[in-house]
């Protein structure tokens, strides 16, 4: 039977990529996307916008809600200083899979934890399964339905604290309109949009940072 897409973008990285080498694996998974199959990853232009707010923040704990093909994980992970962990969320299989050996490929598996499963399901239970007492950084990029839902089971489950950053993707295209107004209406949060561009296209995107203010 035909590979899927994400199939595909792992074998350019299994072919083109440096094993141990996180730019590279990035690099090969932005051209692959931009000259052969476009995929949904942040991509080099927003990524850039997410390497500059991780690298001021310096995050110890980060969350990382929808990991696809692990690239973002990676961006992520590898600007992350030691003893700091990405918990990465996925609930297709067949995406976790590959988003592994591309978090592998890169050799960030002591860095980055991919857990299998729906955040709904997970969020509540991060804290007596990890130990996790509150996070530094969330990244949001998975259904843009359950952006609101699980930033508000986030607050919930006390898993934010003064100063925690949330970053959101795709909050024009496709969009996020319900939490946008949520995070910029509610006291309990800072919020600013970074303008940018689709991944690897020049229809407009771009992400939303929210600090929780406690
Ligand atoms: C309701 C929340 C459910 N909880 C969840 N828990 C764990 N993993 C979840 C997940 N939801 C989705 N996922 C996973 O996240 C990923 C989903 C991402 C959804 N992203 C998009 O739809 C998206 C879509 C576009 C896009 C933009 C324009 C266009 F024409 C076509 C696509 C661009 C992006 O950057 C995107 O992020 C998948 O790997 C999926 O299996
Ligand atoms: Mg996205």
């Amino acid at each position: 039977t035909r590979t899927t897409r994400p199939q595909r973008l792992l074998k350019a990285v299994q072919d083109r990529a440096i094993r141990g080498n996180p730019k590279s694996v990035i690099s090969v998974i932005d051209h692959y996307c931009r000259n052969q199959e476009w995929a949904m990853n942040v991509g080099d232009e927003k990524g850039f916008i997410l390497d500059s707010v991780v690298s001021e923040l310096n995050p110890q704990t980060v969350l990382e809600l929808g990991t696809y093909c692990g690239y973002s994980a990676v961006r992520i992970g590898r600007l992350l200083h030691s003893g700091a962990r990405l918990l990465t969320l996925e609930f297709n299989p067949d995406y976790a899979a590959v988003a592994r050996e591309v978090i592998s490929w890169a050799g960030l598996e002591n860095t980055v934890q991919l857990v299998e499963g729906a955040s709904g399901d997970w969020i509540p239970r991060l804290r007596e399964h990890f130990g996790i007492h509150t996070f530094d950084f969330i990244f949001l990029d998975h259904w843009k339905e359950g952006y609101l839902a699980d930033i508000k089971l986030l607050e919930e489950c006390r898993l934010l604290r003064k100063g925690t950053v949330l970053l959101a993707d795709n909050v024009v295209c496709p969009g996020a309109p319900d939490y946008l107004e949520y995070v910029r209406k509610s006291p309990l949060y800072d919020s600013r949009y970074f303008k940018s561009h689709l991944e690897y296209t020049k229809a407009e995107d771009g992400l939303e940072k929210s600090v929780y203010l406690g």
